[in-house]
C-alpha cells in the first residue's frame, strides 16, 4: 500500500463538543450516543472511525449529513457552520450508508445519473462515465441493479455517492457482513478513491480494515472518542513486540550475560519471553539482540515465536483501560 500524506491545511471538517442524546422510548432511559466529541478531518486523508456496535459511529455521520439533530456542540465543514449552511454543506458530501433503498429495476447508469441530479448538479455524461469507469462499472452501465452481484451493488452505492463530485465521502461500515473476497475488493475500490484525492471517513468495527486503509484512526466507544492519531503513531505509542524462545533445556535463572530489559523466564524454565519495543519495528531489533546473546552463550532453542500487537490488541486495551487513556 502506498504511503499517503494528507496536506497540512485547515480541516475540511471540524467537530467541536458534539453531543447527541436520544430520548428514551417508553420506560427506557435516554441514550447518550455522542458525548463531547471533538474531531478534525484533514483534506485528502482517509480517516477510520473504529468502534464496537452502538459506539455512536452512525450517529456521528448522521449529524454531519444533517440527518440527526445534535443536542449540543458545533459542526463546521468547508469553513461553514452546519446550523446555517447545511444545504451547501450537504451538497459537498457523499454518503454511502450501510444499506440503501434502490429501485432494483433501474439501470446502473440511470441510478448514478439520477443521484447527480438530486444535488442540483447539471447533467454531465462525461463525468458519470469517469465515475463508472473508476469503479469498474462502465461495462455494467446498462444492467439493472437486480442483475448485479453483491460487490457490484456496493460499488453502485459508491458511484451514486460520488456522482455529484463530493469533497468528502462517508462510508458507513463499507464491508459489514460481506465475505473476505468482497472485503478485499472494497478495499481496492477505496484505494482508487484515495488516488482520486477524495477525503474519506469510513466507519468500521473491523480493526483489520482500519489498519489496511486509514491514514489516521479514531477510536470511539459509548459516544466518546478515546483516541485519535496517525495509524503508525498509535502502533508506536501502544504497540509491543512479543517473542518467545522455546529452550532446548530448562533454565533456573536468566544468566547475567543474556539479561535484557523485558526478558522473562517462564515458570517451567522452558521458554524465554521478551516483551517490549515500540510496535514500529524497534522491538524486533531487541529480539535479534537477545538471539545473538543466546548464541554467544551456547544456549540452544528450537523455535522463536514473534508477534507484533495488532490494532485489535490496542483497541481491546483502550476500551478496557479507558481511565488510563483518558488521563
Ligand atoms: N433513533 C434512535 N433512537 C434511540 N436510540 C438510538 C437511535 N439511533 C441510535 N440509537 C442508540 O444510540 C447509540 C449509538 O448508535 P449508533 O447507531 O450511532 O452506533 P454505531 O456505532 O453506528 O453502531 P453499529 O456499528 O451497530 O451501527 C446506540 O446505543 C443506539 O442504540
Amino acid at each position: 500500500m502506498k504511503a499517503h500524506i494528507a496536506a497540512v491545511t485547515d480541516p475540511i471538517l471540524k467537530i467541536t463538543c458534539l453531543d447527541k442524546t436520544y430520548p428514551g422510548r417508553g420506560a427506557a432511559p435516554p441514550v447518550k450516543a455522542l458525548d463531547n466529541v471533538d474531531l478534525e478531518i484533514r483534506k485528502g486523508e482517509i480517516f477510520a472511525l473504529l468502534g464496537p456496535n452502538g459506539a455512536g459511529k452512525t450517529t456521528l455521520i448522521g449529524a454531519v449529513c444533517g440527518l440527526v439533530r445534535p443536542t449540543g456542540g458545533t459542526i463546521e465543514a468547508f469553513g461553514m457552520d452546519l446550523k446555517h449552511e447545511w444545504r451547501k454543506i450537504r451538497a459537498r458530501i457523499g454518503l454511502v450508508p450501510q444499506e440503501m433503498a434502490v429501485d432494483i429495476f433501474e439501470t446502473v447508469h440511470h441510478a448514478v445519473t439520477y443521484s447527480r441530479g438530486l444535488f442540483g448538479r447539471p447533467a454531465d455524461g462525461k463525468r458519470i462515465e469517469e465515475v463508472l469507469r473508476a469503479l469498474s462499472l462502465w461495462d455494467k452501465r446498462d444492467s439493472q441493479l437486480r442483475m448485479l452481484s453483491g460487490g457490484m451493488k456496493r460499488r453502485v452505492l459508491i458511484a451514486k455517492a460520488l456522482a455529484h463530485d463530493p469533497d468528502l465521502l462517508f462510508l458507513d461500515e463499507p464491508t459489514a457482513g460481506v465475505d473476505v473476497e468482497l472485503r478485499r475488493d472494497m478495499w481496492k475500490q477505496i484505494d482508487v478513491l484515495r488516488e482520486l484525492g477524495v477525503t474519506i471517513i469510513l466507519t468500521t468495527h473491523y480493526i483489520e480494515e482500519a489498519e489496511e486503509m486509514a491514514d489516521r484512526v479514531g477510536v470511539i466507544d459509548k459516544g466518546r472518542i478515546l483516541l485519535v492519531d496517525d495509524k503508525a503513531s498509535i502502533m508506536t505509542r501502544l504497540g509491543r513486540t512479543e517473542a518467545s524462545f522455546a529452550l532446548n533445556a530448562p533454565m533456573t535463572v536468566i544468566p547475567a550475560s543474556i539479561a535484557h530489559e523485558g526478558l522473562a523466564l517462564s515458570d517451567d524454565g522452558m521458554a524465554l519471553t521478551f516483551r517490549g519495543g515500540d510496535g514500529a519495528g524497534g522491538g524486533k531489533e531487541a529480539v535479534a539482540e537477545v538471539a545473538q546473546r543466546l548464541a554467544r552463550e551456547g544456549i540452544g532453542y528450537s523455535a522463536i515465536d514473534v508477534r507484533e500487537s495488532s490494532l485489535e490488541d490496542i483497541f481491546v486495551k483502550l476500551v478496557e483501560d479507558r481511565p488510563e487513556i483518558a488521563a
